[in-house]
């Protein structure tokens, strides 16, 4: 169990999933959380459902906490930076899950020792299955590095990074989830062209792509060893194969990957032109 107060500055989604696998997992008591947000409808709904404490006020939540988790969108982030700093002080642990927006960038808001660690989370932690990386600034410490994995173990599993590979991590498992989604409405689709009721189509695709990834994870076994698994002489898998081949699927999703990667080198480049 944590013993820390632990601020989510802009409760929207990736911090209610936070929330609710700290809680689910017995990681945080609720009144050792509080939640953020600009409207009084859905920290009240937090409150509800969660037990956490909430307030609209930004720094009043900070001055709480012993570890603050900024949790906006990237383009509100510098002004809620600003209006916080004057509250993070040396003793607090501050925690970012924004896309793109750099450690020193944070840093020169908050103060030149703020003790920072940058994250890159997904959704699929909302059903506690993420994948989360973590970048440990400057002045975090080993301690803080463990707190926030903690964290972010709470909904999926964690691996620690160079801070320069955040975006390759945005835009390989960050992003991801949309790709994968992508892949299953088409499949679907596929289901229904030769002639499957839609939702049993969706089913089988869903189902299908998580056994797989379960199959993968859990053996340990190379991805292309367990293709062949699949593949008869013959059979109907490399005739399929063949066509995802033809089509460029590997080019396309390394190329997916790679203009996303470069999306959230821009975004940072943004950010830091505006700061
Ligand atoms: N979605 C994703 O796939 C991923 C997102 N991220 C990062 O997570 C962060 C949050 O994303 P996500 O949860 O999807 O976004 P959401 O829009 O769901 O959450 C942001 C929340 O912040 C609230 N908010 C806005 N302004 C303020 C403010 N000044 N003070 C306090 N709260 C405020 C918003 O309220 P309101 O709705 O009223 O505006 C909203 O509830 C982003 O920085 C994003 O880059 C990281 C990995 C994956
Ligand atoms: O598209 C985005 O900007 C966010 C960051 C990672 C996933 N979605």
């Amino acid at each position: 169990m944590l013993e820390q107060t632990i601020a989510f500055l802009g409760a929207g989604n990736m911090a209610e999933a936070l929330i609710k696998g700290l809680l689910r997992s017995g990681t945080a008591r609720p009144e050792s959380i509080i939640a953020t947000g600009r409207r009084g409808d859905r920290i009240e709904e937090l409150q509800r459902t969660y037990g956490v404490r909430t307030t609209l006020d930004n720094v009043a939540a900070v001055r709480e906490a012993d570890v603050v988790v900024l949790s906006v969108k990237p383009q509100v982030l510098d002004k809620v930076l600003v209006q916080v700093a004057p509250a993070v002080d040396p003793h607090k642990l501050v925690i970012s899950v924004a896309a793109g927006v750099p450690i020193a960038v944070m840093e020169r808001r908050l103060g030149a020792g703020a003790r920072i660690i940058r994250t890159m989370p997904n959704t699929p932690s909302l059903v506690g299955a993420g994948a989360c990386a973590l970048a440990r600034g400057e002045h975090a410490s080993d301690e803080d590095l463990a707190v926030a994995t903690r964290i972010f173990q709470a909904v999926g599993i964690t691996t620690v990074v160079d801070e320069n590979l955040l975006d390759a991590v945005t835009g390989l498992s960050g992003s991801g989830p949309a790709y994968i989604f992508l892949i299953i409405e088409a499949l679907s689709d596929a289901g229904v062209k030769v002639g499957l009721p839609r939702y049993t189509a969706q089913k089988l695709a869903a189902q299908t792509v998580l056994g797989s990834a379960q199959l993968l994870i859990e053996t340990g076994i190379h991805p292309g060893q367990l293709k062949d698994q699949v593949t008869s002489p013959g059979g109907t898998a490399i005739a399929g194969l063949h066509t995802l081949e033809a089509g460029g699927l590997r080019t396309t999703l390394i190329n997916a990957v790679e203009a996303a990667t470069r999306r959230a080198k821009e975004l940072g480049e943004q950010f830091l032109e505006k700061s």
